[in-house]
């Protein structure tokens, strides 16, 4: 990625040829990323790789403010005091540029010469269409991560003004047509009948 002086994010146009594009999406702490490692896992990784939005978003963030990258990029609390911050910063990039971040992350991830790519985190309808728009309606699938509240809440989540009732986390609440949808409250058999259902898709395709 690289900043410009006035602090806008530039990036190259995201190429490439994906056999199937998987976006995940779900309210916070529902496992999004729990779902798509497995999934990453089971189709392995010289065939997949794993696009994560927020990952030029944070490199950002702690580039220019002296923030430890992979702590930010976990799963743990140290991500959650920054994240109203990275919220404002890149909701102000993506009213200049709504693809800025899905281009960047492409890139990030070296993703050109894999044929299967998850990305892990979409969180706008802009993201659905610039995936949609660059690599086509059939190309694209849209897989939709629920949980409980209390089980998010067990997870870490807690309702936090600011985050939880903006567009970034509410954008696709909307949304309706899911290609695939899981409920992850914690029954493996549920989130196993899932991956099944994709990497049947992503094997009759490869
Ligand atoms: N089915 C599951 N079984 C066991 N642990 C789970 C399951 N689903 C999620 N978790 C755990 O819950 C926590 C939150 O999950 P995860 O990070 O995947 O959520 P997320 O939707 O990606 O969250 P965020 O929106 O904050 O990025 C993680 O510690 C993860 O390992």
């Amino acid at each position: 990625m690289s900043v410009n002086k006035k602090s806008s994010v530039t990036g190259g146009r995201g190429s490439g040829n994906p056999k199937r594009v998987i976006l995940f999406s779900g309210k916070r702490k529902c496992g999004k990323d729990y779902i798509s490692d497995l999934l990453l896992d089971r189709i392995g990784s010289n065939r997949a790789c794993m696009i994560k939005i927020s990952s030029p978003i944070k490199a950002h963030w702690a580039h220019q403010n002296g923030l430890d990258l992979q702590e930010l990029m976990s799963a743990n609390e140290y991500k959650e005091k920054f994240r109203q911050d990275m919220i404002v910063w890149s909701e102000s990039q993506r009213a200049k540029d709504p693809g800025c971040f899905c281009r960047l992350a492409v890139d990030q991830a070296k993703a050109q010469d894999k044929p299967i790519w998850i990305v892990s985190d979409i969180r706008r309808k802009t993201d659905i269409k610039w995936f949609t728009d660059e690599f086509g309606g059939n190309v694209v699938r849209t897989i939709r991560v629920f949980a409980d509240e209390n089980v998010r809440q067990e997870r870490g989540y807690v309702f936090t003004k600011g985050v939880d009732d903006i567009a970034s986390e509410c954008d696709l609440d909307d949304v309706e047509e899911w290609n695939w949808r899981v409920m992850n409250n914690g029954d493996e058999s549920e989130v196993e009948k899932c991956l099944t259902t994709m990497i049947d898709d992503i094997e009759s395709i490869l």
